[in-house]
């Protein structure tokens, strides 16, 4: 029994490759909606998201298509999402489909995600259908596109579907490959349920919205499921398909996809990558691939006024019912007081929640710099997982310490090559791979200290490259690494928050460049500060922040009150981000400054 009307598909696509448009164009093609509700793009609902034009979360659509066969089909579109730090989630939503668009800009070429996630279609197994998007602009070089995807994966160039998402040339083309050449699938509805979560959603109302693919089996409602990595069970109350309207259903069945609703609390309930079965009935085995959340990237967040300590709990706990993700635990810093230390999938996650808390809870927060997770190995032979290097033990109780590395994969025009092997190599790189795609575009591989990319190297790759180079990156393991703390103190007191750790070879240079570059930061106080950078109990840099008065009402000469009260106005919003460390007041931007040193 399998359903040979299904198509399950997603779109994958290097970031502005058009990825949200098409989706829109097929939506509108087979009537999901009509040309006057596509005034947004659908797939990406959240604020953020469109303002920063990615895709963050995955989602799903079910689409109706009369082939030219005659035939009606269900196509279900699962979005997926474009960045780096969501590789999970993507590989999940990748793992529902049967096949796949792949959609490349005709005026760009191949970019290193689209690689990425291609590499990652090809490992589920999905049938490729390449679409080469953006062709009504002058600038589109089709043919040129075409050659690189047939030198990297050998994609017979006649396959490929010439298309603009703009103004719509395509769009039937690319529903009739779908129906074509991607395979029906292929789960019994007579086995026993398993049904994949490749997202999740909280709904104040409902609880948490798990979105599935059925793979094998039925699930209706009444039914007492299990979510077999975690065991918990409950009670379906609500099923459905998205059209895109949660569209209410009695049943799904194997090949479908859509929404389950169980009285589940949050979003923790329904992990993604875990599987759905049945109390009764149960499947033995999960279906493939489920891991556990794992935060790549850390920092601490401290309210300004220590006084909004609760209210960030309260916000933090907020996200979190939507964002399984987001990790935080208490944390106390002597400089900064009580604040969180969170844990990411990345920095653009990290950023991400940064500014909801800000913009959507009001928060005025102090964010120390990014750190990775370091494995630290006693003397006394116990290993510890530290994310704040502040917690860093003693040098004589240190044995060795062990820092993450990725594989990663930059593809940029050959020009450039040179260039940007000297920045991997200034970053620790390991030099793996170069290969031409064509005589004019470069891959590179390297292995990279995690803690390098976070540093500053995805800015360094675009501007020494003009913005042509794009990145993709893998966790690979830790290994073990010459790695020192360095401590900075002001005013001859250690700042905890501003503690790094930092490789041996660099230390010195970086204790040096850190402490001018707080001297620059920092602004003068009524007294002179001392600004020491150590490593154990050495002191490797000293500047000084010369003592001034501070006196902005100088300026105005007495005279125009409205310009009198516009500065003391300005003086105050400067202060909002001040953090008062015993007798120095330091903004914002000095908890970050590491990230901002130029070579
Ligand atoms: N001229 C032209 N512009 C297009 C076409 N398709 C998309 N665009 C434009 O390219 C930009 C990026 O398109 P999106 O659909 O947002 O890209 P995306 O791949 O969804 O981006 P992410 O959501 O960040 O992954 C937008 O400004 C679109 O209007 C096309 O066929 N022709």
């Amino acid at each position: 029994m399998i359903q040979t009307n299904i198509r399950n598909f997603c779109i994958i696509a290097h970031i502005d490759h058009g990825k949200s448009t098409l989706a829109d164009r097929l939506l509108e093609y087979t009537g999901a909606l009509s040309a006057r509700e596509m005034t947004e793009q659908v797939l990406d609902s959240m604020d953020l998201e469109r303002e920063r034009g990615i895709t963050i979360k995955a989602q799903a659509v079910r689409l109706e298509y009369q082939a030219k066969n005659g035939q009606k089909y269900v196509l279900n579109l699962i979005d997926t999402p474009g960045h780096v730090d969501f590789t999970y989630e993507v590989s999940r939503s990748l793992a529902a489909c049967d096949g796949a668009l792949l959609v490349v800009d005709a005026t760009q070429g191949v970019e290193a995600q689209t690689i990425a996630n291609l590499y990652l279609a090809l490992d589920h197994n999905l049938d490729i259908i390449p679409v080469i998007n953006k062709v009504d602009l002058p600038s589109a070089e089709p043919e040129r596109v075409q050659n690189e995807l047939h030198e990297i994966i050998g994609l017979d160039p006649d396959e490929c579907i010439m298309a603009s998402a703009k103004t719509g040339l395509g769009t039937e083309e690319i529903l009739e490959a779908i129906v074509q050449r991607i395979k029906p699938p292929q789960g019994d509805a007579r086995l026993p349920l398993r049904a994949l979560i490749f997202d999740s959603l909280f709904d104040s109302y409902r609880g948490a919205i798990a979105y599935v693919r059925l793979v094998e089996g039925k699930i209706a409602i009444g039914q007492r499921i299990r979510m077999m990595a975690t065991g918990k069970e409950f009670e379906v109350t609500e099923l459905g398909t998205f059209r895109p309207a949660m569209c209410p259903a009695k049943e799904l069945i194997a090949g479908e996809v859509g929404f389950v609703i169980a009285a589940m609390k949050n979003v923790r309930d329904v992990e993604v990558g875990d599987t759905i079965t049945g109390v009764e009935n149960a499947a033995l085995l999960p279906l493939p691939g489920y891991r556990p959340v794992q935060p790549m990237v850390y920092c601490g967040l401290y309210p300004v006024d220590n006084a909004e300590y609760n209210d960030l709990r309260d916000a933090l706990e907020k996200l979190k019912l939507n964002d399984a993700s987001l990790i935080f635990e208490p944390e106390n810093s002597t400089a900064l007081g009580f604040g969180f230390r969170c844990g990411f999938l990345g920095l653009l996650h990290m950023e991400i929640i940064q500014e909801r808390l800000e913009r959507e809870y009001g928060m005025n927060l102090i964010a120390t710099a990014p750190s990775v997770v370091y494995k630290v190995f006693l003397t006394n032979g116990t290993v510890l997982e530290l994310s704040n290097p502040a917690e860093l033990p003693a040098a004589n109780h240190l044995d060795h310490l062990e820092e993450p590395y990725v594989k990663a994969t930059i593809i940029l025009p050959s020009e450039f090559v040179g260039t940007i092997m000297e920045l991997c190599q200034d970053k620790r790189g390991i030099f793996k791979n170069m290969e031409y795609l064509t005589e004019t575009r470069v891959m590179l591989t390297y292995e990279l200290p995690l803690s390098e990319i976070l540093l500053d190297f995805f800015d360094k790759l675009k501007s020494r490259s003009r913005g042509y180079a794009s990145l993709d990156y893998e966790y690979l393991g830790h290994r073990p690494s010459e790695l020192v703390k360095l401590d900075i103190l002001l005013n001859e007191k250690p700042v905890d928050a501003l503690s790094a750790i930092v490789h041996r070879d660099k230390s010195y240079q970086r204790g040096r460049q850190l402490a001018e570059k707080l001297k620059e930061i920092i602004p003068r106080q009524l007294f002179e500060v001392p600004i020491q950078a150590t490593i154990g109990n050495k002191v490797i840099a000293r500047e000084t922040i010369k003592a001034m008065r501070k006196d902005v009402l100088a300026k105005c000469y007495g005279g125009d009150i409205s310009r009198k009260r516009k500065l003391l106005e300005k003086q105050k919003e400067g202060k909002k981000r001040m953090k008062q460390l015993g007798t120095v007041e330091v903004p914002q931007e000095a908890f970050l400054a590491v990230l901002k040193i130029e070579d």
